[in-house]
């Protein structure tokens, strides 16, 4: 597990349109820590910037300001401790789901003997094994549903044990109930490795039900408006704690906080009804 210290990141976009090149200040200077082993979600409204940040964080892309440190170290591009799992599951249609998990695994296998084509596989069966998949290593994607397809792309995340997963509304795609049942099934896994976890979501009670805070991003430009640290008494002994009063608070706060700079976005674009529908979502 690491710790993530996002310091001054701001991001700015070229748009071009005929005659004219417009700057789109995507993210300004978003700061957030995140501790070791923490699981930390982050709503806000469409088009804030959530996913730039992601892609910053996985160095994906860099900030033309500030900057991001894993472990107090400046990260500069991609790394093995950082794992990402995007919406669409990124699984190749022509690998089995072992053979997509062992994927991950090539570039830790290098000038390791530790890691050859047996003990891949066998890790590849053991992280298939950890989201439910057991039994299913030589199928193709195409033979498995939306939500077995999104638990390959977990488990090949996971089988390199990196420190922090990154994630972007992975679970969006999905019907409700599968949803609940690998919302149910990241927590698990998060108590099991302890990995650092930072969860990008639409959905304002998938944002508490996952995170022990909720960063709460306003519009355009990205900035965090309010962090929320969630404390759900009755998160281990409650059935439906979606349900309780002090989930409703925590859900209540956060939508007043999302439709406030829903609001400012389509007052300043002219469309409010547009911005309400990616906050509300
Ligand atoms: N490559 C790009 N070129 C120009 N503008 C971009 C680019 N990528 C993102 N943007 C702009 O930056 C802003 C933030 O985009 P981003 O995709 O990070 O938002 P988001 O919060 O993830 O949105 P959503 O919730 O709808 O997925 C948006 O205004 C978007 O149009």
């Amino acid at each position: 597990m690491s710790s993530i210290e996002i310091q001054n990141v701001s991001k700015y976009f070229q748009r071009k349109a005929p005659g004219t090149t417009a700057t789109v200040t995507a993210l300004e200077e978003v700061n957030l820590s995140v501790g070791h082993g923490e699981f930390l979600t982050l709503v806000g409204p469409s088009g804030c910037g959530k996913s730039t940040l992601l892609d910053i964080l996985a160095g994906l892309s860099e900030p033309d300001a500030g900057q991001v440190l894993v472990d107090g170290e400046a990260i500069s591009g991609p790394g093995l401790e950082r794992s990402v799992v995007f919406q669409q599951y990124a699984l190749f249609p022509w690998k089995t789901a072992a053979a997509n998990v062992e994927v991950g695994l090539e570039s830790l296998a290098r000038g390791r003997r530790d890691l050859g084509r047996k003990q891949r596989r066998e890790r590849a069966v053991e992280y298939l094994r950890l989201v439910g998949l057991e039994g299913f290593e030589d199928r193709y994607p195409s033979e498995l549903s939306g939500g077995m397809r999104q638990r390959v792309a977990i488990a090949r995340a996971l089988a390199h044990e990196p420190k922090v997963l990154l994630m972007d509304e992975p679970f969006a795609a999905l019907d409700a109930q599968t949803r609940e049942q690998l919302q149910e099934l990241l927590l698990q896994i998060w108590k099991r490795t302890g990995t650092t976890i930072i969860f990008i979501t639409h959905g304002i009670e998938e944002a508490i039900y996952l995170g022990q805070r909720v960063a709460v991003m306003s519009g355009r430009p990205g900035r965090i408006q309010r962090i929320i640290s969630i404390d759900l008494e009755h998160r281990d002994t409650e059935d439906d704690v979606r349900s309780t009063t002090e989930f409703g608070r925590y859900r209540h706060e956060i939508w007043n906080l999302l439709h406030a700079s829903a609001d400012s976005i389509g007052a300043k674009a002219g469309q409010p009804e547009l911005a309400l529908a990616g906050a509300a979502a």
